[in-house]
């Protein structure tokens, strides 16, 4: 292979696995060891200024996958490549074209004034002066950051502080950014301002991004491109439309009744949950509600229903619990 900076392999992984060795005392002197596969052969490509999702439930791997990116983790198996780099090896080198955000920690000085975090970026990054006051200003801007540059990180709310550290992750103007639950704990209205953000620096600098989340709807609004792990494994790869047709099947018929009954029965669709008078009956995407509404109808005292398609948190829900079984 050539040049994997190039073209669509900006960020390459072949068969990239990593193996943790855990020992636990079993008794007195007595050890036992383990190993933990958390990645297992992962393989995927993300050109230059794609915007990924990277999910899966808790354990999947996504933090080991990240760590690997970064260098931080020495990958067990397989090869790895970011902007041609191979992070393990010269993470000093791929530093100033990554940045990260792990949205539970924070990455700026506790104790000081938000501004003297950038100063210090600024010097470690040995970022230019013209560029780092011009990408200061915009970042600053963009993320209505001028308040807060004089407070200590700590007085900062969990929002604002968000902010903060995304400025951060962006000011040496990086090729990539790896965003670990960048809206975690966010209200309503910093989650948008957060996403807007991406989404701008995503089409202005071409910054190409992965992000890790388990909010769903930073995916549905920011990545047409999903990837889901699960169990160190790679079990979707594709667009997220293409992940409602991966699950395919079922749509949900929500039902009123006018009173608490037993579970309805109706051939063809089962009762998937029940609460006081409303149940949900899920039945086959490819067959009509009309026969169901009409068998409802005729049989129990209905006030209301409504057809859902299957949601994202749905389907991945249910990808999930096959794996588990199969
Ligand atoms: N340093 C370590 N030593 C041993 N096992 C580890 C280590 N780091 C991670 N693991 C294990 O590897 C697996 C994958 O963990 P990882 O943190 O990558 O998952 P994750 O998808 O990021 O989960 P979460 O959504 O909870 O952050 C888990 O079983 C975890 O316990």
């Amino acid at each position: 292979m050539g040049d994997v900076a190039a073209g669509d392999g900006f960020i390459v992984l072949e068969q990239v696995g990593k193996v943790f060795e855990v020992r636990r005392r079993t008794g007195f002197l007595r050890r036992e060891r383990r190993e933990v596969r958390a990645v297992d052969s992962i393989s995927f490509r993300v050109a230059r200024g794609e915007m990924v999702g990277y999910i899966g439930p808790n354990g999947a791997g996504k933090s080991t996958t990240i760590k690997m990116l970064t260098g931080i983790l020495t990958p067990s198996a397989g090869r790895l490549r970011v902007a041609g780099i191979d992070p393990a090896r010269e993470r000093g080198r791929l530093a100033h074209r990554i940045g990260v955000v792990f949205g539970q920690r924070t990455t700026l000085w506790w104790d000081l004034p938000l501004i003297d975090s950038y100063r210090l970026a600024h010097r470690m990054y040995r970022i230019p002066d013209a560029r780092y006051r011009a990408n200061l200003d915009r970042l600053v801007e963009l993320l209505e950051l001028g308040a807060l540059l004089d407070v200590p990180v700590r007085q900062l709310s969990l929002g604002q502080r968000m902010r903060g550290d995304i400025a951060a992750a962006l000011l040496h103007d990086p090729d990539v950014v790896y965003l670990d639950e960048p809206t975690i704990g966010l209200d309503v209205v910093s989650k948008a301002k957060v996403r807007e953000f991406l989404r701008e620096v995503n089409t202005e600098r071409g910054t190409t991004v992965l992000l890790t989340t388990h909010d769903l709807q930073d995916i549905e609004q920011l990545c047409s491109r999903v990837m889901v792990i699960d169990h160190g494994r790679l079990v979707y790869d594709g667009p997220l439309a293409g992940l409602h047709e991966a699950a395919e099947g079922e749509r949900t018929l929500v039902v009123d009744l006018e009173r608490e009954l037993p579970p309805v029965e109706v051939p063809s669709a089962r009762v998937v949950r029940v609460e006081g008078p409303r149940q949900w009956l899920a039945f086959p995407a490819g067959q009509s509600a009309a026969p169901l509404v009409a068998h409802l109808a005729a049989r129990y005292p209905l006030v209301d229903l409504s057809v859902r398609e299957p949601d994202i948190e749905a389907v991945i829900a249910r990808m999930y619990a096959e794996k588990a079984v199969s």
